[in-house]
């Protein structure tokens, strides 16, 4: 992220550090071809099913850590799940982070989202008819969106939002392009985008000063203005709010997406989810209750679901960082400049860790602990991210909603490894190439069932629709 401060890399297991200046240690591998070094071989193995046969190779050669050169860079390619890469400083990155994080956290945020996601989902899914396409990727984009931009800046949908939304997707496709910034490039339009989208954060940022508004914290503007460090200028902030932005827009619409086309390939973990949630829902009826955030993260099994999509989804497959001074690791010299790539995907779905790790089975998660270096589909150390919990309980409340009102069936669909994105890089001008590689699932298509084979629900008030024949009986 551009909050980003200067930021080196340090690493902090004690007895790891020893003295810098030593490259007889570099851990084995092959740089490939000069200048593109082996980035041709790891893109054509992004673009298949299997992304992570290029380091598995190397893995079962060198070991777990070995060296390439990719994306321009030397690069010492990490798939130990024990390494402590993870841990870096920043003085001011280590504030904004555990600021933004602590309310993210909060239950006064996650009381608002809730409220908020309820009403997004419910209006986007009154929408939907029977034997409809739905384009779920498109409609959990526009909901994460919506929630993302009130929990940031409290803005409400509206003239504003769609002004904001229509003016990130061209920055966002700025993100992606050839660096040329000329006028009629993507580049520039991107960055004119941006301009556009600061200038209405900054004018909220004025309003809000001029109405001296201390107030207990109702977005993540509110917390940064609250902040007395003074480091954070108005110019910083705005530009600050549409970072933030780019982290969390596509990763959750991701998750929900892949967690329903998981659950549409696994019938019986569909069924074992509709009835959790059916079951919830059943009694917060009968209770005349709202549902809170604390009903949605008490649904075990629907957060199993959600956990083992994150690990078979690899929705960011590694973190890239830039060693700014020499370093070394578990013996490994990382020599000044070079780019370490932790690559997340090799860990969970590796067959030591994971009993069959290409099946989606969320049971796997009642017993194993997700605590640990195992599983880090968020990072880890001083950059985890501060947005988990928010895409978790969002991904809960869209899954509830779907599949307490709706049957449907998934069209055949695809996954793509890897957009034309790179990975995170973090350096030390904190400057951040913002982009990763994803898993994207190209488009993903759900018929919703008809032809008499779903119905509104006649049995009781709940306004579900009810799937009564086929193969999951849930009702
Ligand atoms: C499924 C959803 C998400 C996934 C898989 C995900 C994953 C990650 C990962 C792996 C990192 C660490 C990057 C690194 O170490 O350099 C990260 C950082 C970050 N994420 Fe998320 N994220 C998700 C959703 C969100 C959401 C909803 C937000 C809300 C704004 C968010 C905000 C951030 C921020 C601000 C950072 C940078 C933290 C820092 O560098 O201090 N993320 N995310």
């Amino acid at each position: 992220m551009v909050i980003l401060a200067p930021i080196i890399i340090l690493c902090r297991k004690r007895g790891l550090r020893t003295k810098a200046g030593n490259r007889t240690h570099l851990p084995p591998g092959t740089l490939g071809w000069p200048f593109i070094g082996e980035t041709l071989e790891f893109i054509s193995c992004a673009y298949t099913a299997r992304p992570e046969s290029f380091v598995d190779k190397r893995r079962v050669k060198f070991g777990k850590v070995f060296k390439s050169h990719i994306f321009g860079s030397p690069t010492i390619v990490s798939t130990d799940a024990e390494s402590s890469i993870l841990l870096i400083n920043g003085s001011l990155q280590r504030r904004v982070h555990g600021l933004i994080g602590a309310f993210f956290k909060s239950p006064i945020l996650k009381t608002q989202i809730t409220q908020d996601m309820q009403k997004y989902v419910q209006e986007s899914m009154e929408s939907w008819e029977d034997d409809q396409l739905v384009y779920l990727q498109d409609q959990t984009k526009n909901i994460a969106f919506q929630i993302l931009v009130k929990a940031l800046i409290s803005l409400d949908p509206g003239e504003e939002m769609e002004f904001l939304k229509h003016q990130f997707q061209e920055f966002i496709a700025g993100l992606m392009s050839l660096p040329i910034n000329l006028p009629g490039t993507r580049l520039y339009k991107s960055l004119k985008a941006k301009k556009r989208m600061v200038k209405l954060v900054h004018k909220i940022i004025q309003e809000r000063r001029t109405n001296n508004m201390a107030r207990a914290p109702r977005d993540v503007l509110d917390v940064l203005l609250n902040d007395a460090s003074e480091q954070l200028t108005d110019d910083l902030l705005s530009d600050n709010m549409i970072d933030l932005m780019i982290p969390g827009e596509d990763s959750v619409p991701v998750l929900m997406t892949l967690a329903v086309k998981f659950l549409s390939d696994c019938p019986l973990a569909l069924q074992h989810l509709m009835e959790e949630n059916m079951k919830l829902k059943r009694r917060k009826h009968g209770l005349e209750e709202p549902l809170c955030w604390g009903d949605y993260m008490s649904l075990t099994f629907t957060q199993n679901v959600i956990t083992e999509t994150l690990r078979m989804g690899n929705i960011i497959i590694g973190v890239m960082r830039k060693a700014m001074k020499d370093v070394n690791i578990k013996g490994y010299m990382i020599p000044k400049g070079w780019c370490v790539f932790t690559y997340f995907r090799s860990v969970h779905l590796d067959e030591q860790l994971y009993e069959e790790p290409y099946k989606f089975n969320p049971w796997r998660w009642q017993e194993t602990d997700m605590g640990t270096s195992n599983f880090t589909p968020f990072g880890g150390g001083q950059r985890l991210c501060p947005g988990l919990d928010l895409a978790r309980l969002e991904t809960c409340i869209f899954l509830h909603h779907f599949v307490t009102q709706f049957s449907w069936e998934a069209e055949e669909d695809s996954i793509v490894n890897f957009p034309t994105k790179m990975p995170v890089m973090h350096t030390c001008g904190g400057t951040t190439d913002k982009s990763m590689p994803q898993m994207i699932p190209t488009k993903a298509l759900i018929r919703l069932a008809c032809d008499g084979y779903m119905h509104k629900c006649d049995q009781c008030s709940c306004g579900a629709h009810h799937q009564r024949t086929g193969t999951v009986t849930w009702q």
